[in-house]
């Protein structure tokens, strides 16, 4: 059940990993004290109504083993309704493994890309903190340098829609393969290389002179994933102590619960923490999940789980996803931990980059439209697109598009299942994606079996991938789990009508049609059989054929859905005052 990758991981390389001492930190800001926090107003009250009782968290990981937290924020944030900025600026810092353009592999580098950039705009001073994984020559160095984990660090930076993007340069990021490893498997140093970019993600605030003026100590740090999840950990465990960062907050933002950053125990000494957190990294497998592991009991680091003991606040990207995950089906074994923290734990469903995926600007498109001509554009791109694929030019056929990591959660196996019969229609079929290896041998299959019918294209291709969302009538969405779900989000502005299963971020965004009054954004089936995705697949091309105006007016509701960020950047900002309001979860 969990990523073999990571067990095969033998050690990080001692010599990188030399921990830097815990000492107090040498920089020392204007630290707040809580007391010099925002008063509450009255609509805090009406939000939080047992704020005033605080309730004793029960068996935290962590030194401590008694803490007070204000429960009542267990409400969801969007309960706070008004879209309209926050009073409250925050200085907020993203640190992630991905942020697009300069460096994607998933919709977590699109979050990372946009979602910094909304929050600038209703006035928050923003900062990414990212691995300088190539030349980016927007990227200017600063003169800041800095030990971490006993190496040298350099920091570039760059701003770009106010946001400031930080790109943390060491040897370790630039490489000749992926972000995360290369023909031969995952990097061996990957726990060294994220250990350094939390760190570096703490240092930047206090370190760098961003326009003259530091971010200093009262930050909402963003930690996303598992590469960031040491960030809170290290916040509890090397700063506060130290009396450095007591007014920040730290909210663990999870995208993804499947991959976890899991080492074996003995790396734990080369993370630079105190001896006595050991436990709050410690995870061990129950004996059926067990993979072979080196130690006999299971035993092993798991950094996503360190991130969840430590952090103020957890969000992850749509309030479906965050029931998931508490439930022994989407928790991949960490359900009971999510669940103790459920009272911090929120769903935000994830906006889009509406400047990269707008159908009236697209410039990677044949041809740009609108909702006033969608009928045409998408025809024009249909064309385009079968001309450039080397498949019959035909308008009537209804042209069916795959998008994505070619992985068990994306369900690619599901289509190459469901291909048979779907190829048996008057269709054509067009994936592209990358990943595993059988399944990148199933696309190639496909392509050669259905040479007038089908393509496969193995690769990672932004400009082919906005090309396929405009063309396609319909988008496959088979995944057999979904944090959010960005392709149906894309699908839908450019009037795709997409097919998913009804799980995480895909129930909630996808609204399904109703023919009798009218509704609906797509179609999803559930469960996640191949008979059900294709009993799915029968009602929508019958709906495309003998329902034109119902398939019209599917694909214009889809286009008119508000995807932006405007809405999840408020209620991110609810969650950050509800985190302010709340003493530190672990200090
Ligand atoms: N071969 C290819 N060529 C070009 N582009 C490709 C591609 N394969 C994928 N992409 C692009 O990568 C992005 C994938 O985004 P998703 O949200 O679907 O998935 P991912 O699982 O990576 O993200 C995780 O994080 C995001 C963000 O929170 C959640 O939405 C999601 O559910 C969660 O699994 C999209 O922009 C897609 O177009």
């Amino acid at each position: 059940m969990f990523p073999r990758a990571c067990w095969l991981v033998q050690s990080i390389n001692s010599g990188q990993t030399a921990g830097r001492s815990a000492g107090p930190h040498s920089h020392r800001h204007q630290v707040l004290v809580p007391g010099q926090r925002r008063a509450l107003g009255s609509s805090d009250l009406l939000l939080l109504p047992s704020l005033l009782q605080p309730t004793p968290c029960a068996s935290q990981p962590g030194p401590k083993a008694h803490r007070v937290c204000a429960r009542a924020s267990a409400q969801q944030p969007n309960e706070a309704s008004a879209t309209s900025p926050s009073t409250t600026k925050f200085n907020i810092v993203f640190v992630t493994s991905e942020v697009a353009p300069w460096s994607k592999t998933g919709g977590l580098g699109d979050v990372c890309g946009s979602l910094p950039g909304a929050l600038a705009a209703r006035g928050h001073r923003v900062m990414v903190v990212a691995p300088r994984y190539a030349e980016y020559p927007e990227a200017l160095e600063t003169t800041v340098r800095t030990q971490i984990l006993g190496e040298e660090v350099s920091f570039f930076h760059h701003v770009n829609k106010g946001v400031d993007y930080i790109f943390v340069g060491h040897t370790s990021y630039m490489r000749p393969g992926g972000l995360y490893g290369d023909a031969h498997g995952v990097y061996g140093d990957n726990q060294f290389r994220f250990a350094m970019l939390s760190l570096a993600g703490l240092e930047a605030p206090l370190q760098l002179n961003l326009g003259g003026v530091p971010y200093g100590e009262d930050c909402i740090f963003i930690a996303n994933d598992w590469h960031a999840s040491l960030v809170p950990v290290y916040l509890a465990a090397k700063y506060r102590p130290h009396g450095v960062y007591l007014p920040a907050r730290s909210v663990l933002a999870i995208h993804n619960l499947r991959h976890q950053g899991v080492f074996p125990p003995s790396t734990f000494w080369g993370l630079g923490l105190p001896g006595n957190w050991y436990q709050c990294m410690e995870w061990q497998y129950p004996p059926e999940q067990r993979q072979g592991s080196y130690e006999e009991e299971g035993r092993a680091v798991n950094t996503l789980k360190g991130g969840l003991s430590t952090a103020d606040r957890i969000v992850t990207v749509s309030p479906g996803y965050a029931w998931e995950i508490q439930t022994p089906e989407g928790g991949w074994g960490l359900e009971q931990m999510l669940r103790s923290r459920g009272y911090a734990l929120n769903g935000v469903l994830n906006g889009i980059d509406d400047e990269e995926w707008n159908p009236e600007t697209d410039r990677h498109l044949f041809q740009q439209y609108s909702h006033s001509n969608l009928s045409r554009g998408k025809a024009a791109n249909k064309a385009g697109l079968q001309r450039e694929l080397g498949l019959p030019e035909r308008p009537d056929v209804p042209l069916i598009g795959f998008i994505g990591r070619l992985d068990y959660q994306k369900g690619a196996d599901m289509v190459l299942a469901a291909a048979p019969w779907l190829l048996a229609q008057d269709v054509q079929l067009v994936c592209l994606g990358t990943g595993d290896a059988g399944l990148e041998a199933g696309m190639r299959w496909l392509e050669n079996a259905y040479p007038d019918k089908a393509r496969g294209w193995v690769g990672f291709n932004v400009p082919i991938s906005h090309k396929i969302t405009a063309a396609a009538d319909l988008l496959l969405m088979p995944s057999r789990f979904e944090p959010c779900g960005l392709n149906q989000l894309y699908a839908m502005r450019y009037g795709t009508v997409p097919i998913a299963h009804a799980t995480g971020g895909l129930r909630d965004t996808v609204i399904p049609f109703n023919p009798w009054d009218g509704t609906g954004t797509g179609w999803t089936f559930s469960p996640c059989t191949c008979e059900a995705f294709v009993s799915a697949l029968a009602t929508s091309l019958d709906t495309f054929r003998e329902h034109q105006d119902s398939f019209r007016a599917l694909q214009q509701r889809g286009l008119e859905r508000d995807s932006s960020w405007n809405k999840a950047a408020a209620e991110y900002e609810q969650i950050f005052e509800w985190a302010k309001m709340d003493n530190p979860y672990c200090s």
